[in-house]
């Protein structure tokens, strides 16, 4: 099978689970967004813009990756800065090829300006709706909720979930710094999820190891995975190739448990220390149920397209490989069963059909 080209993983239908709405915005946005509300920024044209996020994203440690979202944060205290932002956001995924999207952000990270959670999630929906009508329906996309894991806000974010669960929002998340803050911090939103029959994934095992995987899938249950790149330290690999997988990891694919991956960003936090040696080519082998993703694409200047090429690039995946990670990616989207059986038999699978694979 033959590796494709930059052109032909743009144009086939790819599907994102993991990207951080206040991780996305264009640096354009950011600059108008924030003359008018006067926050101070670190730049004044796009490109050094840009090019301040991707420098500073790239620290190697999770915290300080995490200092660059003050100025996004900043400038979404409001209802049309956030329509705007939301609606770009569809906008900018579906030139990329993005045929469904997950896209989340922390409705208590934006009532500074005296919105209600509620007016934010509202806010939002308005701009992904306008966004997905401007783009003649191509793309289909739902939010996420996240709740911040240092903060004590879970249970209120989880029941704005559940109150929007047909009004856009698909499910609900935690990030945030990751070292002292384990997710059964969180027990109770979680179980009162559960107890709803919602959805939920959990950021863990991206700056932190196997405790914070374990709890989130056997305290927590969590349906997904953020990262969890460090399951890879529940696998050996012995010297003559042969590959044992601990107790933790077995669970994780012999359940099909799916791992957001976001290769970018996890070269930025020094969860990886390259693309080559990123535990997401043995995973991939070793069928793990991965997906690919992008995070954050202002902060690691990335996208859908840039992700597989450069797995394409690195790795020497095929098209069939890039399928492959589209069909996990859908399979495991927080979207009723019937409406991703519809995506994959008359978009995906024909999409890549088209290209040859
Ligand atoms: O990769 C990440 N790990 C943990 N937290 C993250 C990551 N990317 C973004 N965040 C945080 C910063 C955002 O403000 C918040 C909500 O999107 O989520
Ligand atoms: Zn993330």
């Amino acid at each position: 099978m033959t590796t494709p080209t930059r052109d032909e993983v743009r144009r086939a239908p790819k599907v994102l689970l993991h990207d951080h709405l206040d991780g996305g915005l264009r640096p354009q946005t950011v600059l108008e967004l924030a003359a008018d509300c006067g926050h101070d920024l670190p730049a004044s044209d796009a490109g050094s813009l840009g090019r301040w996020f991707t420098d500073s994203a790239d620290s190697g440690s999770l915290e300080r990756y995490l200092e660059t979202f003050d100025h996004t944060v900043g400038v979404m205290q409001t209802a049309h800065g956030l329509t705007r932002v939301g609606r770009e956001c569809v906008e900018d995924l579906a030139a990329d090829g993005v045929v469904y999207a997950e896209v989340r952000y922390a409705p208590e990270q934006h009532v500074s300006n005296g919105l209600t959670l509620d007016e934010v999630v509202a806010a939002v929906q308005e701009g992904i709706d306008e966004g997905t009508a401007a783009t003649d329906g191509r793309i289909v996309v739902r939010q996420l909720l996240t709740a911040m894991r240092h903060q004590a806000r879970s249970r209120e974010i989880a029941e704005l979930a559940v109150a929007w669960r047909d009004r856009g929002v698909a499910g609900f998340d935690i990030a945030g710094a990751e070292a002292g803050y384990p997710p059964t911090r969180h027990l109770d939103a979680f179980e009162y999820l559960q107890r709803e029959n919602s959805h939920f994934t959990i950021h863990a095992g991206e700056a932190f190891g196997l405790p914070s995987i374990w709890q989130a899938i056997q305290w927590c249950g969590a349906d997904r995975l953020g990262h969890g790149v460090r399951i890879i330290d529940d696998i050996t690999v012995g010297e003559d190739g042969s590959v044992e997988l601990g107790r933790l990891a077995a669970y994780v694919r012999d359940r099909r448990i799916p791992l957001e991956m976001c290769p970018a960003s996890n070269l930025q936090t020094g969860a990886a220390a390259s693309l080559a040696e990123h535990p997401i080519g043995l995973l991939t082998e070793l069928r793990f149920r991965v997906t690919v993703n992008t995070d954050n694409r202002l902060m690691s200047g990335t996208s859908m397209t840039d992700e597989m090429w450069n797995l394409v690039q690195t790795f020497g995946y095929s098209l069939a490989d890039l399928r492959w990670f589209t069909l996990n990616a859908m399979k495991s989207a927080f979207l009723p069963f019937d409406e991703r059986l519809a995506l994959i038999d008359e978009i995906i699978k024909p999409g890549y059909a088209e290209l040859g694979a």
